[in-house]
């Protein structure tokens, strides 16, 4: 076998508080986070939101130190994978390739090609699959690929989503265990999933295999766990005001604090690194609204980092990818239905009102007011929700 790298795909996270506009901008211009009919709207809109919500997400990162720890906590998997491949008898050259922030995909390309490498398994961490981020990124390097015929000659395989992988799926159970084994009563612990969410569009008109892979990979881990308690699963990070995926978190939390429930166990299922979402959102936020509705204890998973039965169980997921037959950017399919994922004419209707505006043909009009509403602070769009 040729010289073997792994590309690990994440999304990247802002490093100090600077980076936080122009982060959310890249994220706010990708197509596969919003999508309009017309490409010369997407980059003005871009501007227009991430200027507007860097502020709150700024105080946001600023309770957490003023940045994300995601690149820091990547590279630490990336080490590790790295000697958990090595001790397994498979050396491999392990890359970081970010989605919206440093290091970026490119780079991360750019030195594939400096080393030469001639297999090379692309690994996004996201467990389940969604096309907002793993297709996303899927999605670009697609183009990159397109875009430099040298790449040929890289032999690459891609694995789409691995929330079933068995040491994934048994480290979340142990650590799901130690939480609720820290309550006075274990067996009356509520075992709380919470999800990232995405828009309801990106599922049903989209056909976003996420929403089935999440509620699966929630069974098998409660399957692992072999407890008897009682479990939810809830979806949060909404972002603007169309609907997104059911229950929402907060709705979910308060709702059980009314049933009677009194200890919550949070486990975070999308994202296998601690975040903002986490470390803010869920341990502060989502703490707060359950203290306030009556839960006594609160106690949250941590994500699974460094874990070495995680760790281990990616080097042998890269391992048997190796021996497996390619995977390609173009063929990676809906797993069940054998459907592509990537709809020739796929769109997210609904996503901004903008963008809704726009499609009732009045998007001059709704760019202005949106223009005006900035400029003023408030106005008669119901866009501030996304502001
Ligand atoms: C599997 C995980 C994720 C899905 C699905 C996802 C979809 C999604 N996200 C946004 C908007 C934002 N996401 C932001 C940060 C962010 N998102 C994820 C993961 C998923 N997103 C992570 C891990 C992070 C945090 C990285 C970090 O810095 O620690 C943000 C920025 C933060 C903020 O301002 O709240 C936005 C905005 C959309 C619209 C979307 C689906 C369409
Ligand atoms: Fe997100
Ligand atoms: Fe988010």
């Amino acid at each position: 076998m040729g010289r073997v790298g792994v590309l690990l795909l994440n999304l990247g996270g802002p490093e100090q508080l600077e980076d936080v506009r122009p982060f959310l901008f890249n994220l706010f211009a990708d197509p596969e986070i919003i999508r309009l009919p017309v490409p010369w709207l997407q980059k003005p809109l871009a501007w227009l939101i991430s200027n507007s919500r860097a502020k709150q997400s700024q105080q946001n990162y600023s309770q957490i130190g003023g940045g994300s720890p995601l690149r820091r906590i990547t590279e630490q998997q990336a080490t590790a994978l790295q000697q958990s491949l090595e001790a397994a008898g498979q050396p491999a050259d392990i890359y970081i390739g970010m989605r919206y922030w440093y290091p970026f995909t490119e780079e991360a390309i750019a030195r594939i090609k400096r080393d030469r490498i001639e297999e090379l398994v692309v690994l996004p961490l996201y467990p389940q699959y969604s096309i907002s981020t793993s297709g996303s990124s899927f999605r670009l390097l697609q183009k990159l690929w397109k875009e430099d015929p040298s790449l040929e000659s890289i032999r690459y395989t891609v694995i789409p989503s691995w929330y079933a992988r068995p040491g994934y799926v048994k480290a979340m159970a142990e650590l799901i265990a130690q939480e609720l084994d820290q309550l006075p009563d274990p067996s009356k612990g509520h075992v709380f999933f919470s999800a990232h969410g995405v828009p309801v569009s990106y599922v049903e008109e989209n056909g976003d295999p996420y929403q089935r892979e999440i509620e699966h990979c929630v069974d098998l881990i409660m399957q692992a766990l072999g407890r008897s308690n009682q479990h939810t699963l809830a979806y949060q990070s909404r972002v603007g005001p169309v609907e997104w995926l059911q229950p929402y978190t907060e709705d979910a939390i308060e709702e059980l604090a009314e049933q009677g429930v009194n200890d919550l166990v949070v486990v975070p299922i999308s994202f296998v690194s601690e975040h903002i979402e986490t470390l803010q959102e869920i341990d502060m936020e989502y703490r707060e609204i359950a203290e306030e509705a009556g839960i006594e204890t609160f106690r949250r998973v941590p994500a699974l980092n460094t874990h070495p039965g995680f760790i281990d169980d990616m080097a042998k997921m890269v391992m048997e990818s190796l021996e497996s037959p390619r995977r390609l950017f173009s063929d990676v399919v809906e797993p069940d239905k054998q459907v592509k994922i990537y709809p020739q004419e796929r769109s997210a209707w609904g996503l901004t009102p903008v963008a809704e505006v726009w499609n009732g043909r009045l998007a001059m009009v709704g760019f202005l007011a949106l223009m005006v509403e900035l400029i003023s602070g408030h106005g008669p769009l119901h866009l501030v929700g996304l502001l």
